[in-house]
């Protein structure tokens, strides 16, 4: 099921075009990457998503009709990349306020508050002030804000900057978990060895412009190479084959070869086991999101004016 959907969504600063006919739709329960290099209009995706300001052209559905920001605020958790806490307000009664805010009763909120403060090992902070926690730690209670309500969408801008790789695990797993509840999530950030790991789907933006819009997994496909990791028990002592390349070599033991159109990963382990050679594993390479990502972007026609104007 479709939880949100954008249609032809266009937003403009002045005459810059910040959003540039956008439309891409997410499922219930998936944890969706919304991916960019700086500047190219992921931030003003996020604020239309959130109500923050109206598109200027398109729509925005949500959990079946058309999106409606001071009705269905309650139902969107928002993790902003700048923090927006009270450094002077006492944690406890900081999450207790939000809480209420988000449409929970005192007891409701402090229910939950106390079931995530345990689940995330805050207890101990309950009368300390914003202003006495780390960088990382205050990431923690803003994320334990935004979800606390169990919110249908739940948007998480950089979540884990600032967090030391135990904790970054603990988010990752309630992530996880709220998305198994039910939850959506939207999930931006640079780091794309995240989105690898926690993402299912991605959308690609650039300039303003879609890019890009698929799972991990298909994405990764699509953009394979026909290149194969080989490892040998023994090194030949040449190699010549018509179905494929060698690209790269480790002392002849481990071989990253390319098979050529109109041959199979067969052929290649067929070649090797008519010589007698031992294969100890055989694995196709599929291009991390990283080089997807810049090889994508660099190939967006304006990033290459833009390279020949500096140039
Ligand atoms: N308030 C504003 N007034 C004018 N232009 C703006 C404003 N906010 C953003 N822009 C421009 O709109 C474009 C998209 O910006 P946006 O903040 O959405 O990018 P982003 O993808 O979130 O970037 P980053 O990864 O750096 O946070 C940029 O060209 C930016 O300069």
């Amino acid at each position: 099921m479709t939880i949100l959907s954008l249609e032809h969504i266009k937003k403009y600063y002045a005459t810059q075009k910040a959003v540039d006919d956008i439309s891409f739709s997410i499922e219930q329960g998936s944890i969706f990457g919304l991916l960019g290099p700086n500047g190219a209009g992921k931030t003003t995706l996020l604020r239309m998503i959130t109500g923050i300001f109206y598109p200027d052209e398109g729509t925005i559905t949500f959990d079946g009709k058309r999106f409606d920001p001071l009705n269905d605020i309650s139902k969107i958790g928002y993790m902003p990349e700048e923090r927006g806490l009270y450094k002077k307000m006492k944690i406890g009664e900081q999450a207790l306020y939000l809480a209420q805010l988000k449409g929970l009763s005192r007891h409701d909120a402090m229910q939950k508050i106390k079931y995530w403060f345990e689940k995330l090992e805050m207890q101990s902070w309950w009368n300390k002030k914003i202003e006495d926690l780390s960088k990382g730690m205050s990431q923690k209670l803003q994320f334990v804000t935004t979800v606390l309500h169990e919110p249908k969408l739940i948007i998480l801008d950089e979540p884990f900057s600032g967090l030391d790789p135990l904790n970054a695990n603990l988010i990752k797993d309630e992530i996880f978990n709220l998305a198994q509840r039910g939850s959506t999530i939207i999930f931006s950030t640079h780091r794309m060895e995240q989105v690898e790991e926690i993402c299912n789907h991605i959308v690609l933006v650039n300039l303003g412009k879609k890019i890009l819009d698929g799972t991990v997994k298909g994405v990764k496909q699509d953009f394979k190479d026909n290149e194969f990791s080989i490892q040998l028990a023994e090194a030949p002592l040449s190699i010549a084959s018509d179905a494929f390349d060698v690209v790269h070599s480790d002392d002849n033991h481990k071989l990253t070869v390319k098979i050529k159109n109109g041959y199979r990963s067969n052929d290649v382990l067929l070649y090797f086991l008519q010589q007698g050679i031992t294969i100890e594993s055989f694995s196709e390479i599929l291009p991390s999101l990283n080089e997807i990502f810049i090889r994508q972007v660099e190939g967006t026609h304006a990033v290459t004016r833009s390279f020949q104007k500096i140039a």
